[in-house]
């Protein structure tokens, strides 16, 4: 299937028709791949057909998730890829009527039930910040000023050493300075989530074996949980987060006793996982690559994304 980008990162949706399997709902324009058929070429073949468009410059097909899913009646595999160079003007073929619409409206729209992980793909930056730990407001501050000069989009907050009451403190100074819409998720126990303001709540995996249900999170908050193996992953999918981090992929200094897992592993991680996953664990920008040929959402981390040596914050724990 092709998430179909125009200049302006509006995306192409089209309605399926009301006699086929999940019809009547809103799809990303393809369908299946034919024996002998790379699905470069399946969806080379499928967009000329569905919409009269031509792919242009292959580089251009960039991988965004692999979702397994079991309807009642089938099983479906769906290999998305973001298409953002292509020759002529889409138009329904089959009589499907389309529509391009910005990322941030896609949750308007009914999609088959397996499309719900490629929207949290969409709106999921490539890479993912986490902070050092800090052990005061000024400390924060600073993290919080440096991430929005880096213009992320979207930062995990984490300190477990700090005084609780300092960091709940700093996470809500943090959230009015930059403002709720940019992404600060607290890595925090679920009471501690409440009295912070920041919308999105990260489990690390002690919690994400421990919670029997998903925690209640404000309107536009995302659960996302820290996974080492297949049953954390099982115990996150069960939650129902919305994304992973799995780790460690390479040797930290943070974390120099876990063992590698290597990047084989986070291949067979992100086939298993039906969520965005981030490859985190001695990885930096420059591995963003590498990830999503794994099947990765992009990179997390600590000292790759921070200014450590402007600040003098001390390593992450
Ligand atoms: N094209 C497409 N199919 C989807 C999406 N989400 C989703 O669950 N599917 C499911 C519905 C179908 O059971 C299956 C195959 O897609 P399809 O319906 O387009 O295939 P098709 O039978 O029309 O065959 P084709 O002529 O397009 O090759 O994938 C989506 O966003 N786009
Ligand atoms: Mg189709």
């Amino acid at each position: 299937m092709g998430v179909i980008k125009d200049a302006s990162d509006n995306i192409l949706i089209a309605k399926r028709p009301e006699h086929v399997h999940m019809g009547g709902r809103w799809e990303f324009p393809g369908g299946k791949v034919e024996r002998n058929e790379s699905v470069a070429a399946a969806l080379a073949r499928e967009l000329h057909e569905e919409l009269g468009i031509d792919i242009t410059g292959d580089s251009r097909i960039t991988p965004l998730i692999t979702i397994r899913h079991q309807y009642a009646d089938k099983t479906v595999l769906l290999d998305v890829r973001i298409v953002e160079q292509f020759g002529g003007e889409p138009t329904g073929k089959e009589g499907q009527p389309l529509r391009w619409v910005p990322v941030a409206s896609l949750q308007d729209y009914t999609f088959p039930d397996a499309n719900y992980p490629i929207i949290s793909a969409l709106q999921l930056p490539r890479i993912l910040p986490i902070s050092p730990a800090f052990l005061s407001l000024a400390d924060c501050d600073a993290l919080s000023e440096f991430y929005v000069q880096q213009r992320y989009t979207l930062w995990h907050m984490r300190s477990p050493n700090c005084e609780r009451e300092v960091f709940i403190k700093a996470i809500n100074r943090a959230v009015e300075s930059v403002g709720v819409e940019v992404g600060i998720t607290v890595n925090a126990s679920v009471a501690e989530y409440e009295r912070v303001n920041a919308l999105h709540l990260h489990l690390n995996s002690a919690q994400l074996l421990s919670l029997k249900a998903r925690p209640q999170l404000r309107s536009g908050g995302l659960l996302s949980a820290s996974c080492h193996n297949l049953e954390e992953l099982n115990a996150a999918h069960k939650l129902g987060v919305e994304y992973v981090l799995f780790s460690p992929v390479n040797a930290t200094a943070s974390h120099p006793s876990a063992n590698a897992a290597g990047w084989s592993a986070l291949q067979a991680f992100c086939a298993a996982a039906r969520v965005p996953v981030y490859a985190l664990g001695g990885v930096g920008e420059c591995d963003v690559g590498k990830a999503i040929a794994c099947g990765a959402q992009g990179v997390a981390g600590i000292s790759a994304f921070s200014p450590l040596a402007n600040i003098g914050i001390g390593q992450g724990v």
